[in-house]
């Protein structure tokens, strides 16, 4: 348990939240999130939280602040880690900067690190927020928008396989396999256990939008080589709406007959879609770039290298790199340091301290922001964010970092 002294306050006490609390929980999390849910959301949360590592903070008796963790594996280079998802993280209007976040997730952290989970990640609800606490952005997403006013031009032939559309009820079963396999192509990506598919993807009620349908979910081939879950909206004054939620598929052809389908749709005129990778495919086979514009691009998945040593020892390399790196991290002063990392296709990788001077210096949320191969440590050097001794350093280790595809998170918690 952690205390954390305020100058003109008492001290508020960072430790585990019983299960016994999780109804006050729920009540200083939707105080917090401004949210009034309806009772079956409320146990859904209860459920999740549950499942998670929680830890409160308090001023006496009285939770004023809390985080969780949900317990996820995160699809990384070559493999896949231990990463608790970070939610839930709020404190009493009452008790804000005083510390309580800070103390919050220093005794999270610590959980973390007692359980050698090497990394962490989250969705945040402001980007100024988690920079400081060593999270750097390590998936980003777009939102495309396509004209469905005339078919979707493409300059590839869309695979001609017939198109079915399933029972949401049935869709975890058949679609699981197909998002599991893109894991292993895609850093970023969380397990999707089959309640998550549910409870997430394909609740009947959109809680964020009521005015959308149902989750419609359509697969192309047997088993499925792609699929869409998409919801409709339409009214009178506006044209019709495909706000797509999520989309895979084995192949380009397979995503541009997904594509095709979505924005032949009766009735609408526009598709909507959120949190797509930076290198979704469609934005090369579409032949028309004012008929499929991408609408906006944001951080997406926040990533921490609790454990920097272990991550970089757990991930894959695209090309040999020996570089010394000092990574500068205030709260987790073992990650900071020289520290010489080698990787040869022969020796394996290696993440050592060392004396010898840095070739490239920099924070350990820059790192983060490169460990899925979303960032270039070059592009950190030429934004004045990371510090090269030696020329080349950043580029050899943009090398041996690199990814074939960009990493890409969609699942929100
Ligand atoms: C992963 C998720 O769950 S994302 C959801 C985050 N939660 C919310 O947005 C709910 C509403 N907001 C809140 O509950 C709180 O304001 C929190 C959780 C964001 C911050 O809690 P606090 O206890 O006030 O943070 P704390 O006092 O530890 O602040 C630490 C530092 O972060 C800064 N900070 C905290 N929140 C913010 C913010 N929203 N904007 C800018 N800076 C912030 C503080 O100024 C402080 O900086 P300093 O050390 O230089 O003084």
């Amino acid at each position: 348990m952690a205390t954390r002294p305020t100058p003109c306050t008492p001290a508020l006490k960072f430790q585990e939240l019983p299960e016994s609390e999780l109804d006050r929980a729920l009540d200083l999390a939707y105080l917090a999130f401004h949210e009034k849910p309806e009772a079956e959301l409320r146990a859904h949360h209860k459920e999740l939280l549950r499942g998670c590592t929680r830890v409160g903070a308090y001023d006496g008796d009285e939770l004023v602040g809390m985080v969780s963790a949900l317990p996820f594996t995160l699809s990384v280079p070559g493999g896949e880690l231990p990463c608790p998802g970070v939610t839930f993280a709020c404190v009493a209007p009452t008790h804000r900067r005083r510390g309580a976040l800070s103390g919050l997730l220093a005794e999270l952290f610590a959980r973390c690190t007692a359980q050698d989970w090497p990394i962490a990640a989250l969705w945040a609800s402001e980007s100024v927020i988690y920079g400081r606490f060593g999270f750097g952005e390590g998936t980003r997403g777009l939102t495309v928008e396509i004209d469905s006013t005339r078919p979707l031009a493409l300059r590839i032939a869309p695979d001609d396989r017939p198109l079915r559309l399933l029972d949401p009820a049935d869709a975890p079963a058949r679609l699981a396999g197909l998002y599991d396999s893109t894991r292993a192509d895609r850093p970023g990506r969380i397990n999707r256990t089959r309640a998550w598919w549910a409870e997430e993807w394909l609740v009947e009620k959109d809680e964020e939008d009521e005015s959308f349908s149902p989750p419609r979910v359509v697969a192309l081939g047997e088993p499925a080589a792609g699929y869409v879950v998409y919801r409709t909206k339409r009214d009178d004054d506006a044209p019709g709406l495909v706000r797509v939620d999520d989309l895979e598929a084995e192949s380009p052809a397979v995503a541009a007959a997904l594509w095709q389908y979505v924005t032949s749709i009766d009735l609408t005129a526009k598709v909507r879609a959120w949190g797509r990778p930076v290198d979704d495919p469609l934005l090369l086979f579409a032949a028309d770039r004012d008929q499929v514009r991408v609408t906006a691009g944001f951080p997406a998945l926040w990533l921490r290298l609790l454990d920097v040593r272990t991550a970089l020892l757990r991930r894959s390399y695209a090309a040999p790199v020996d570089v010394v790196l000092d990574v500068h991290d205030a709260h987790l002063p073992a990650n900071s340091g020289p520290h010489r990392l080698s990787y040869s296709s022969e020796g394996g990788a290696a993440y050592e301290p060392t004396h010898a001077p840095a070739d490239l210096s920099l924070a350990v949320r820059d790192l983060a922001a490169c460990y899925l191969g979303g960032t270039s440590p070059v592009s950190l050097v030429q934004a004045g964010l990371a510090t090269e001794a030696t020329p080349g350093a950043a580029a050899r280790l943009a090398a041996a970092l690199r990814t074939d595809r960009a990493p890409h998170t969609v699942d929100g918690f």
